[in-house]
């Protein structure tokens, strides 16, 4: 991450994935969001983002991304909430470099809101504590205040509610299938199982939890089940949030790659590490 005091701005700042270690849906709310326990890790691989200062208030995305307008991207949304909410006069030009896949259950945008939130906090000296940048990052999407939260959390409520879940460092393997789960469609499925006994976070093992939309994804996108399969003859492998990408977690980085190396051309793999912090959890306190 690179910064100026001259000409205000943040360049390369990481916008990191995240599993979903284990996913249980514990029931539903009124308003039709579902009730989750979840394990978030963050890992090291994620989109970067540059932000510069504009004067005149206004907003824009100066990269394209395909099948998102600059309108609704999370991005800019993030950006103009909080010039909202603070009444900032500044603006911002965003670069959004995208690594990770759409709807691939990764995080993606969700984390490149939280990114923006953070970094467009502190460029502007808006000031907001970490806790209202959660508050606005939930109403861009379930899984932004975990970013904002920066570290490796049991998650519940409809996933913004934490507390720090201290785990090992770790390798991962992470699969992209190639297609685009969207989150909305696995949620609104008719067999998802809505009902798990909730779990205490003393008793959560990655044996004895799994990821209840995972059953659901494999129905409706067989690529999902074909990954999960494959995957399984190395290593216990799952599906992270509602899909599509899958991962399971190996013993160093060589048994890492050497699984990459092996992966069938038409899928895209790679290895990633745990991350023990937000790259921006210092901006925001
Ligand atoms: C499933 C999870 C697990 O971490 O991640 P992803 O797979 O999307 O990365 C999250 O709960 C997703 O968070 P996010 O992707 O921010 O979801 P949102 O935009 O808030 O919601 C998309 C849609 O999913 C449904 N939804 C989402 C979260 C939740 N707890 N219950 C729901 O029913 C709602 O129908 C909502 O309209
Ligand atoms: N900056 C962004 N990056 C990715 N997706 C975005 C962004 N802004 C809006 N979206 C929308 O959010 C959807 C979910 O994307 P993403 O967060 O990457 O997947 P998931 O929720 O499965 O982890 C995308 O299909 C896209 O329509």
């Amino acid at each position: 991450m690179v910064t100026s005091t001259l000409n205000p701005a943040l360049l390369g700042c990481l916008a990191p994935a995240k599993l979903n270690l284990f996913l249980h849906v514990i029931g539903r709310r009124p308003d039709g969001y579902h009730l989750l326990q979840t394990a978030f890790r963050l890992i090291d691989c994620g989109d970067r983002l540059d932000f510069h200062v504009r004067t005149d208030g206004s907003i824009h995305r100066t990269t394209a991304l395909a099948g998102v307008p600059e309108e609704q991207d999370l991005v800019v949304r993030a950006a103009r909430r909080l010039q909202q909410y603070t009444g900032c006069g500044l603006g911002a030009d965003i670069a959004v470099h995208k690594h990770l896949p759409m709807g691939g259950g990764l995080g993606g945008g969700s984390s490149d809101a939280a990114t923006t939130l953070m970094a467009l906090n502190h460029l502007w000296r808006t000031g907001l504590d970490r806790h209202t940048l959660q508050t606005l990052g939930l109403e861009l999407g379930a899984d932004v205040p975990f970013f904002i939260y920066g570290r490796d959390a049991f998650a519940e409520g409809v996933g913004e509610r934490f507390q720090p879940l201290a785990l090992p460092p770790a390798w991962y393997v992470v699969i992209a299938p190639g297609v685009s789960v969207p989150t909305a469609e696995i949620f609104s499925s008719k067999d998802l199982t809505r009902d798990t006994v909730p779990i205490k976070i003393a008793d959560f093992t990655t044996s004895t939890t799994r990821n209840d939309l995972q059953a659901t994804a494999c129905k409706l996108y067989p690529e999902v089940s074909e990954t999960i399969n494959w995957l399984a003859q190395f290593a216990s492998a799952r599906m992270t949030g509602s899909g599509a990408c899958v991962f399971a977690e190996v013993k160093d980085e060589l048994t890492a790659q050497d699984i990459v190396d092996r992966c069938p051309a038409r899928w895209t793999a790679w290895k990633a590490r745990s991350l023990a912090e937000h790259p921006m959890h210092r901006l925001s306190e």
